[in-house]
């Protein structure tokens, strides 16, 4: 009886399938097929974020651990190339939430549709000798289109923007929400999480602690002198020497450069970005669920400093960043490293702003 019944589901589906076939890609047939099998569609309750670049060296290990993250219901895959195969290969883990792909800039506006949160790694990576601003020739374009599009399809989704150079891509992007009408600056974050994480294990190496349990303020930008880690507000409460300070200063400051130079032209760092990202979407997902006390370091409009734009640490809540805090007592260190990030800041932020205003 019940084999009847399937053998005559699966004749229905394959009426329908060949009525359609000549009017469909291969890939919405099985999408069609899948839905006149599939019972439950899942995803009710949960939040839906989509990846933005989800076929590239970070993109994909940052959709299997948002795939992983029990926060999301619906996970939208969104590149220029190769998402059928990240949205079939990350769609079989048996998590909760629902996978869907998006190919080519025809399909950004369904990708986006209805999103909370929308995080960007697409873009062009280093190569040994480049710094990050050598990347804002490709990377500003690429960004702007994406924002154009977050505007039209879900202004009120919480940004992560990833895509170098950070201390310029997101002035870009605040000016292209600000060109559209749509500016939430308390929405939009500029991804730098990837230094604290460096941080905590290079300090946690030299004190002969757990990395899990060490926290390292990082402050100002995401490039070279403007990555101001604060040794002197570590937590643990600890102290270091003169020359702990400047080794782990400077190997905290060319921590990209160091992995962009041991991939020898392969790429930059792809896997430590996916995993810090992915702590830093979980966050912003934990703000909008109303935890309490979710604090990160990220680069956002802020008034710390004379600066429009500066990372520090941010409470994350349920409309994104609820409070920014203020630097705090520097060492004098410290003091002559934010001159240092502030002048170089200074001039990439303006750059981006420049670049949409011209
Ligand atoms: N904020 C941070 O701490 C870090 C930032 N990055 C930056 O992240 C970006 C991505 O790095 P990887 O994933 O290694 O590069 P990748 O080249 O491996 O991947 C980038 C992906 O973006 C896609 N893409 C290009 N144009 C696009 C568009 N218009 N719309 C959608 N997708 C598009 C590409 O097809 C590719 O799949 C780079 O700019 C890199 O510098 C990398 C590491 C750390
Ligand atoms: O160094 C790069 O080009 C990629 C990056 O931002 C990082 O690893 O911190």
């Amino acid at each position: 009886m019940e084999k009847q019944q399937n053998y005559e589901a699966l004749q229905r589906i394959s009426r329908i399938t060949a009525h359609l076939a000549p009017f469909t890609s291969q890939m919405e047939e099985a999408d069609l097929l899948r839905g006149s099998v599939c019972r439950s569609k899942g995803g009710s309750s949960g939040f839906k974020v989509a990846i933005l670049g989800a076929a590239g060296g970070i993109g994909q290990p940052l959709s299997l651990l948002m795939k992983m993250n029990p926060l999301v219901s619906v996970l939208h895959l969104y590149d220029v190339v190769n998402t059928p195969g990240v949205t079939a290969d990350v769609s079989h883990m048996n998590t909760g939430a629902v996978v869907r792909g998006f190919l080519g800039q025809q399909q950004l506006e369904s990708a986006l549709s209805g999103m909370d949160l929308v995080i960007i790694p697409a873009g062009v990576p280093r190569k040994p000798g480049m710094t990050r601003d050598d990347l804002f020739n490709i990377n500003a374009g690429i960004v702007r289109t994406l924002c154009e599009g977050i505007s039209k399809s879900c202004p009120h989704a919480i940004v992560n923007l990833i895509s170098n150079p950070v201390n310029s891509t997101v002035p870009i992007a605040a000016e292209v929400f600000k060109k559209m009408g749509m500016y939430e600056p308390k929405r939009l974050l500029g991804v730098t999480t990837l230094d604290v994480v460096r941080a905590n294990t290079f300090v946690a190496e030299v004190l002969g602690l757990d990395p899990r349990e060490v926290n390292v303020p990082v402050v100002g930008g995401h490039a070279g002198v403007t990555i101001l880690p604060l040794l002197s507000q570590v937590k643990p409460p600890c102290s270091f020497t003169t020359e702990e300070i400047s080794y782990l200063t400077e190997r905290i400051q060319n921590g990209g450069t160091e992995v962009v130079e041991a991939k020898a032209g392969a790429g930059s760092a792809t896997l430590s970005m996916a995993f810090a990202a992915a702590k830093f979407a979980d966050a912003c997902l934990r703000g909008l669920r109303g935890d309490a006390d979710v604090v990160e370091c990220s680069f956002v409009a802020s008034e710390v400093t004379e600066l429009p734009f500066f990372a520090s640490k941010v409470r994350l809540g349920r409309m994104g960043i609820e409070e920014i805090f203020s630097l705090g007592p520097l060492s004098e260190f410290e003091r002559s490293g934010l001159e240092k990030a502030k002048k170089e800041l200074a001039q990439s932020i303006d750059k981006g702003i420049r670049f949409i205003r011209k």
